[in-house]
């Protein structure tokens, strides 16, 4: 038999020879032979490279896990309990007691085998933790699978921060942009659009205070993304319900690790899922063609603007603060992105930022509720600082007992998941010396340190929005105030000076995060409610429904607002 890599010429040769002189039995019985062997020595070849692919990978996994575990072993921590299938945990709320009593035993670094191969790092001291946030990169392909099942592909909440980060710094940076200018980052129109709602709901009787805060946050961040076209926007109110919906399933459906193709509920998902997409690109679609409309009478009344030195008022964009030309281009700082990623990058910013603001406005509301004298002395600050100030002058940064009430609640959120990273590539050598190795998830157990004593005093516990205030003179040089220009002239009603401080120097401060993956939206979302605070408290008191047999302190009681007289 000829050799086999020899084949390909023969054959070559052969089919170049035949088409010359023609065919006989003889020759197609020789073509024949030489295709079959042709064919077997290809799928010969094709086997032997699947076989050495496999074998490849195969030891590069169990060299990783053997590295896995050799390095964990390093760690402090129970020791795994069984080596096939996983432990269970139980609920939440099980598995945050849990955490607690393994840091208890084995301090501020510990491991947990989740699996075999699923390694867990808890780390529980503020500065290592500081330390972790800025050097750990990526998060788990869990949060990032979330979001593009639900929403398409989204490079905002991936994983990898090599991917993540032009959107984010992109977003950020127009984010920043709009903050410095401090004019309007809620205008008017949303806000009065806003109480207009509320003034509705009212009007139909009970206030269901997780719903009101959430159709509030949704019209915060519809307005923030797509501007004013928003409000105009007729499906406005079937998309936040379906955004909703699908919020509800996200972790459900991406929790498989094959997706599950098979179960029904998981095609009627899709189904939500694909009717949010095509209501995102209609709300675009119309952001478009309001732009295209902008810039004609923009450009047309461009001589006027010149003549009169007059600027367009933003009010008047149908852009929000940060979506136009950067998220809908197919071109960020020179990256060319997916025709998908805009969708996905939008409606995971709408997801994210109007569960996470509902769930603020409403505990704020909660904290307001229970107690009614800071409620007052809030009212008091903001007609204070009305006081002399235009009547439209949005300028939060004034009020700051409000802004130290959105921060004291934002610390005493209901514990929310567990702040999570990995770092995919590189182990991580925190500042204590521990190594922790590549792919271990990576764990903080914020609801535990954001109420500790050991950080906050030992009124962790409770709701003291003056921890974030300090008089002047008593505050250290090192604190930088977010909203410095203002804060020197604030004045408590107790007539002592007060100033703001960052809450963030407290490493133990993480309810947007911290270091590299932090929260973008963290100032905005301040000032953003704070605006929206400023309007509320202004037209309504809040309390709590007396009804009988309703219990006053149970936070499950309804809300009322009861309107000021003006
Ligand atoms: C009360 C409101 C909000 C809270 C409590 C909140 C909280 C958080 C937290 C805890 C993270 C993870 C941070 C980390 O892992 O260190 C995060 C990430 C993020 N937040 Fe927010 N957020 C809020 C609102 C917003 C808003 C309004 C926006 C956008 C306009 C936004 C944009 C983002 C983005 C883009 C990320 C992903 C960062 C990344 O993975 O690289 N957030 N947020």
């Amino acid at each position: 038999m000829s050799s086999p890599c020899k084949l390909p010429n023969k054959l070559m040769s052969f089919l170049f020879s035949s088409s010359k002189s023609g065919y006989s039995s003889c020759d197609s019985e020789e073509s024949s032979r030489l295709l079959k062997d042709y064919a077997t020595w290809e799928f010969n070849a094709f086997l032997w490279i699947s076989l050495v692919t496999i074998t490849a990978l195969s030891l590069e996994k169990v060299f990783k896990l053997f590295r896995l575990w050799a390095k964990a072993r390093r760690i402090a921590g129970p020791p795994s309990s069984s080596f096939f299938g996983h432990k269970n945990f139980g609920s939440r709320d099980n598995f945050i007691d849990l955490l607690s009593k393994l840091h208890s035993k084995y301090g501020s670094v510990f491991k947990l085998w989740l699996g075999p191969t699923q390694l867990l790092v808890s780390i529980k001291d503020p500065e290592l933790i500081k330390d972790m946030l800025l050097k750990a990169e990526d998060k788990l392909p869990f949060s990032g699978k979330a979001f593009r099942l639900a929403f398409g592909r989204s490079n905002l909440f991936f994983c990898s921060y090599d991917q993540a980060q032009k959107r984010r710094e992109s977003l950020a940076s127009q984010l920043n942009e709009k903050l410095r200018g401090r004019a309007d980052i809620i205008s008017k129109d949303v806000i009065n659009c806003i109480m207009e709602r509320l003034d509705e709901i009212l009007g139909k009787g009970s206030v269901d205070c997780k719903l009101v805060s959430q159709h509030m946050a949704f019209t915060i961040l519809g307005t923030t993304l797509f501007g004013d076209t928003f409000l105009a926007w007729s499906k406005a109110t079937f998309y936040e319900e379906l955004l909703m919906m699908i919020a509800k399933d996200a972790s459900f459906w991406a929790s498989y690790r094959v997706t599950p193709f098979w179960r029904h509920g998981f095609w009627t998902y899709q189904y939500l899922c694909t009717k949010l997409k095509y209501l995102t690109q209609d709300i675009i679609q119309q952001c478009r063609k309001n732009c295209k409309l902008f810039h004609h009478v923009d450009h047309s009344s461009n001589d006027e603007t010149m003549k009169y030195g007059l600027k367009s008022a933003s009010s008047m964009s149908p852009f929000g603060i940060v979506m136009p030309y950067k998220f809908f281009s197919r071109e960020v700082d020179g990256h060319l992105i997916a025709k998908e990623e805009p969708y996905g990058n939008v409606t995971g910013m709408m997801f994210h930022g109007c569960i996470t603001t509902a769930s603020l406005i409403a505990n704020i509301l909660e904290r307001l509720v229970a107690d009614p004298e800071i409620q007052d002395k809030i009212y008091s600050e903001i007609v204070m600082a009305r006081q002399g100030s235009a009547k439209d002058d949005q300028n939060v940064g004034k009020m700051l007992l409000l802004l130290a009430t959105i921060y004291e609640s934002a610390r005493l959120l209901p514990p929310g998941p567990l702040l999570q990273r990995c770092s995919l590539k590189d182990d991580l050598k925190l500042k204590n010396g521990v190594i922790i190795p590549a792919g271990a998830v990576l764990v903080v157990p914020v609801h535990l340190l954001q109420m500790d004593d050991a950080n906050w005093g030992s009124d962790a516990s409770k709701f003291n929005p003056y921890r974030f205030l300090s008089k002047v003179g008593e505050v250290s040089d090192s604190v930088h105030l977010p909203f410095t220009e203002v804060a020197e002239n604030a004045v408590d009603h107790t007539e002592n000076k007060f100033i703001l401080n960052d809450p963030n120097e407290n490493a133990a401060f993480l309810p947007f995060g911290s270091g590299i993956r932090a929260c973008v939206g963290q100032e905005f979302v301040i000032h953003g409610v704070a605006t929206l605070f400023v309007s509320l408290l202004e037209r309504y008191e809040v309390k709590r429904q007396s009804t009988p047999g309703n219990d006053p302190k149970s936070s499950n009681s309804e809300i009322v607002f009861v309107r000021r007289s003006s």
